[in-house]
């Protein structure tokens, strides 16, 4: 489903490598959790992937399914279903969240080729979603982000999620932040997302996160590349041990 290989990239602005030659294989059906120092580079990744332009690839190539995405623009890779949960959401002052939603939606549809949603069926899926991850129909009337909580803003980020049905989800620490109650919550709209067909990056700095998402793989990112790849134990070991023993093994 995703396959990164020997991935360099820089920031366009002054030209300072971040991502310095990582390889990383996400299989379709897969949860792959990243975790790694502050500052390794995770969320430049996670940008990279959905196409920020700040970024230069400067080597290597992203490949989801089967294709290269390093031509294609944020709009186009969102149409192929690339989705990114930011780390820090954006506030959206004017645009209603509900309205904000139905043209997310609409545009992809238009993309693809297929009919927009007429606004009772809109409604119907919004309320279906919202109403699982505790959403009220009042926050979504509320601007995009603008005064939500920090719970309330990576609760928006999975209603997105769940109503985008993307095929790759990357997850920017969407477990910063929340209560005990909302990280269930999330989860649960994580979980209830999985499937053969779809792959899930997730980045965390917590276990805690991965208690409730369960991962298939692991992966230690260092410096802008991977230093180490496991399973579920890698993540208990970081939390017991911290990153420099893996870190000093690795170089
Ligand atoms: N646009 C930018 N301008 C300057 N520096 C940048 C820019 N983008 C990323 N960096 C730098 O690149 C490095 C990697 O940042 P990134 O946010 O990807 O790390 P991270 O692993 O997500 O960290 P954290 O765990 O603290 O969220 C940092 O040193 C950061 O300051």
């Amino acid at each position: 489903m995703l396959e990164i290989r020997n991935l360099h990239a820089r920031i366009a602005e002054d030209g300072t490598e971040i991502i310095r030659g990582l390889d990383l294989t996400v299989k379709a059906g897969e949860i792959a959790a990243i975790m790694g120092p502050n500052g390794s580079g995770k969320s430049t990744l996670s940008y990279i992937l959905a196409g920020r332009e700040d970024y230069e690839v400067t080597e290597g190539d992203i490949i989801y399914n089967g294709e290269s995405v390093l031509e294609m623009d944020p709009a186009e890779r969102a149409a192929a279903g690339i989705f990114l949960a930011f780390q820090y959401p954006m506030e959206i002052p004017g645009v209603a969240t509900m309205q904000f939603l139905k043209v997310a939606m609409n545009e992809q549809r238009k993309a693809r080729g297929e009919p927009e949603l007429t606004t009772p069926d809109f409604i119907r899926l919004v309320k279906e979603a919202a109403g699982s991850l505790e959403i009220s129909m009042e926050m979504l009337k509320r601007p995009l982000n603008v005064g939500f909580s920090g719970g309330e803003k990576k609760r928006a980020e999975i209603l997105q999620m769940k109503l985008l049905e993307p095929k790759l989800c990357v997850l920017d620490e969407t477990d910063s932040g929340l209560d005990i109650d909302a990280l269930k919550i999330v989860a649960d709209g994580v979980n209830a997302l999985r499937s053969p067909d779809r792959a899930t990056v997730v980045i965390t700095h917590y276990q805690r996160l991965l208690e409730y998402i369960v991962p298939d793989s692991v992966h230690v990112l260092s410096k802008g590349r991977i230093v180490k790849s496991g399973d579920k134990a890698l993540a208990l070991e970081l939390e017991a041990n911290g990153y420099a023993n893996i870190i000093s093994e690795a170089a």
